[in-house]
């Protein structure tokens, strides 16, 4: 089937900066897609470019099939959302709603029932008549949730939108964009964030970035479960990297750790001998007395973080530090030795790639 959004090997340069690299991207109608990666990796460029909002230096950018670089942003029909919410300050509510739909030049009846349909739909048809400066911070990003769908688009682009609301809104908006989701299913989503658990929680699949490049992209489960790349795995649930060595290739297969054997998921080709990293969660990481059955390491830090502690643990093997999380520590100090253990079955990570 024809993807609702496609990206084409498009680069975008400013002057010397490559803000984008050579994305090629699909989204499938009716995803939800979340690019995801750390500031300045190209995520709202790519967003920008699909908008029209910049111009690929190369490259295509497709809607629906049909090639749209050319096209001014009006012109494609998208709804769009930012994170500083944007309203225009001296309109009500309905009006700055309504601002899509009369630049179509739809009949007034049509545009009032519109309105009232999309407030209703983000639960603000309350506040028809208010200001945007007499809302709040959440109130405000339903608003332009509203405004980008007036228009009713196949394809949903939001900006980091949640990024100006508080932890607990944002939690809120969160519950809420699901259930919008579900009211929209053939809507297309572009979901652009720097936050994991946003994409983990939103997306169907996520597509990570890192320095203007397209990382690794998959389903949210299989990307946090099986990441094929390092970066990926870091980012993405900060998993530790614990150099191992292959001792036998095959799924599960087998790497050597301290002189220890574990199994562990291939996520790509690998050779016995190899040496590669273990990506392993710091929740995963089990922490106790040294013992005949554990890795020797010493505690080099400890944080208590409310619900439980966190552990930065100097392993004896790799010379390197791991964290771990952990529940209770029972006197454990910096400096003390103590036994590292690995679960099997972690993924090992960066393998050809
Ligand atoms: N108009 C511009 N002129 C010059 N450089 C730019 C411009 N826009 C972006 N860049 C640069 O391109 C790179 C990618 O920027 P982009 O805004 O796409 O990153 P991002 O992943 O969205 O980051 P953030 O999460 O901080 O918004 C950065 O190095 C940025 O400084």
């Amino acid at each position: 089937m024809t993807p609702a959004v496609e990206f084409r090997d498009v680069s975008v340069h400013f002057g010397r900066t490559t803000a984008l690299a050579g994305l090629d991207l699909a989204v499938a109608r009716g995803e939800t897609l979340a690019l995801l990666g750390p500031s300045g990796s190209g995520k709202s460029t790519a967003l920008k470019a699909l908008a029209g909002f910049v111009r690929p230096s190369s490259g295509r950018v497709f809607l629906a099939g049909q090639d749209v670089t050319d096209l001014p942003p009006h012109k494609r029909g998208l709804g769009v959302v930012v994170q500083s919410y944007a309203l225009f300050p001296h309109m009500r509510v309905a009006a700055n709603v309504a601002f899509g739909l009369n630049a179509r030049r739809a009949p007034r009846a049509e545009v009032a029932s519109r309105v009232a349909e999309v407030l209703d739909l983000v639960g603000m048809g309350a506040y028809a008549r208010r200001y945007p400066r007499e809302l709040s911070g959440g109130q405000q990003q339903r608003v332009a949730l509203a405004r980008a769908l007036a228009i009713r688009p196949d394809v949903l682009l939001l900006d980091e939108p949640l990024s100006a609301l508080d932890a607990a809104l944002r939690e809120d908006m969160i519950a809420e964009l699901l259930r919008l989701r579900a009211e929209l299913p053939d809507t297309t989503l572009v979901y652009v964030t720097h936050d994991q658990g946003e994409a983990l929680a939103l997306a169907d699949r996520i597509a990570v970035m890192r320095d203007s490049r397209l990382v690794e992209t998959g389903p949210c489960e299989q990307l946090y479960r099986r990441p094929a790349d390092g970066f990926t795995a870091s980012f993405l649930g900060a998993a530790n990297l614990i150099p191992v060595e292959v001792i036998h290739d095959g799924t599960p297969s087998t790497v050597r750790l301290g002189g220890r054997e574990l199994t562990a998921e291939p996520t790509g080709a690998l050779t016995p001998g190899q040496a590669v990293a273990l990506g392993v969660r710091p929740h995963r990481v089990g922490v106790g007395a040294p013992g005949a059955d554990t890795l020797p390491a010493l505690v080099r830090a400890v944080q208590w973080r409310g619900s439980g502690y966190r552990l930065d643990l100097e392993l004896e093997a790799t010379g390197g530090t791991i964290r771990a999380e952990v529940a209770n520590v029972d006197g454990l100090a910096v400096g003390a030795p103590v036994g590292v253990s690995i679960p099997d079955g972690c993924p090992l990570v960066g393998v050809g790639s």
